[in-house]
């Protein structure tokens, strides 16, 4: 079995592009339907493209934001770091405000600031390397994901996945779909379901597109054939990607998520979280008290612009949940596995 990896060869989807005076994000709202790029001039109008989800997954959220606050600094003077992190405290908490859940937009805003609290003169520099480091380093992280959790599946194995967690969610190559890539080219995955991720659909419109761009033929699945899926054997794996993972290892990531873990228990089918280490908040102790963000109850309401439900009626809108770490077989980020994860585990691997 070959276990390196043609990175030049799949994997080339870019969806966020800094142009030196701009950010560009692929609308991931048009998507696969128009490859068309928003061009972001203000830290507004990042804030609004998270929000919008116009960009969106956890890692991809935070170098956005990070971007953003790049472009929130051309709106202030300041002669040092110091100084600038005074001026630019209202942009980050703005910033910050954009999404609730996934921690890899406080970490990376979080750690632009610090950079920026010990700088010079030279702040502004100093301010656009550190985002151009974040989005290296996330990419940098995803490709070594990929083999560390593709080494867990036997060849021959089916995955199912869930969500987009490929470069689209990412600096590139992803973390779930970064995994299964590497799988499928190692020749461990010989098959991968994808499921459709109601109500936005990231999976049937952008986990297939992605996919397709690397020659991988997903199937799709709705997201409620999973548990009866599980029961024809053709899955040994499900692949998730995290928006963040707690201290004891519960992992929030999309809705949808704890009920793929139940049913993957049930069934004697294994349960693997990857994810960068960006995304382990070791302040959170537990899920309970992760903030799950819930959207407008319109995105059940329609699809495309067509109706799909009866008029007059209310629905809820949670857009995460969370998933017990006893659920979990394997926690993986770029830093290393870890089985079985727990507290002690956790604690081992991203303690202080
Ligand atoms: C690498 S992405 C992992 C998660 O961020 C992903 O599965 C997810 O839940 C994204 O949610 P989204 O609402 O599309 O931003």
């Amino acid at each position: 079995m070959n276990d390196t990896f043609d990175f030049d060869r799949y994997d080339r989807v870019r969806p966020i592009r800094w142009t030196g005076d701009a950010l560009e994000l692929l609308d991931q709202r048009r998507l696969p339907f128009h490859v068309e790029y928003v061009r972001c001039e203000t830290s507004e109008d990042v804030f609004d493209s998270i929000r919008a989800l116009t960009v969106r997954g956890a890692p991809a959220i935070g170098i956005a934001a990070a971007w953003g606050l790049v472009l929130a600094a051309r709106e202030i003077k300041a002669e040092d770091g110091a100084a600038a992190v005074l001026a630019l405290e209202p942009a980050i908490t703005h910033l910050n405000d954009a999404r609730p859940t996934a921690v890899n937009l406080a970490w990376a805003l979080a750690r632009m600031r610090r950079v920026l609290a010990s700088a010079g003169s030279d702040w502004r520099e100093v301010l656009e390397r550190e985002a151009g480091a974040i989005a290296d380093e996330d990419l940098a992280a995803n490709r070594h994901m990929g083999s560390l959790g593709a080494a867990l599946i036997a060849p021959g194995s089916g995955v199912l996945t869930h969500c987009n967690t490929g470069s689209l969610a990412t600096a590139g190559f992803g973390t779930a779909l970064g995994v299964i890539r590497a799988g499928v080219a190692q020749q461990r995955i010989a098959q991968v379901f994808a499921g459709e991720t109601r109500p936005w659909l990231q999976g049937a419109r952008l986990t297939a597109w992605e996919l397709q761009q690397d020659g991988i033929a997903p199937v799709l699945v709705a997201d409620s054939a999973a548990a009866h899926l599980m029961t024809t054997g053709q899955v040994q794996w499900v692949i998730v990607g995290a928006d963040r993972i707690c201290a004891n290892g519960d992992t929030a990531n999309k809705i949808g998520t704890y009920q793929l873990a139940i049913a993957a228990r049930h069934h004697g089918v294994k349960f693997m979280v990857a994810a960068p280490s960006s995304t382990v908040d070791m302040a959170m102790p537990d899920g309970a008290g992760i903030d799950i963000e819930e959207r407008d109850a319109a995105e059940l309401f329609h699809l495309g612009g067509v109706a799909t439900a009866a008029g007059g009626i209310t629905a809820w809108n949670p857009v995460f949940d969370i998933t017990p770490h006893g659920l979990i077989d394997a926690i993986v980020t770029e830093r290393g596995v870890i089985m079985q994860p727990d507290a002690t585990a956790m604690q081992a691997a991203f303690g202080a």
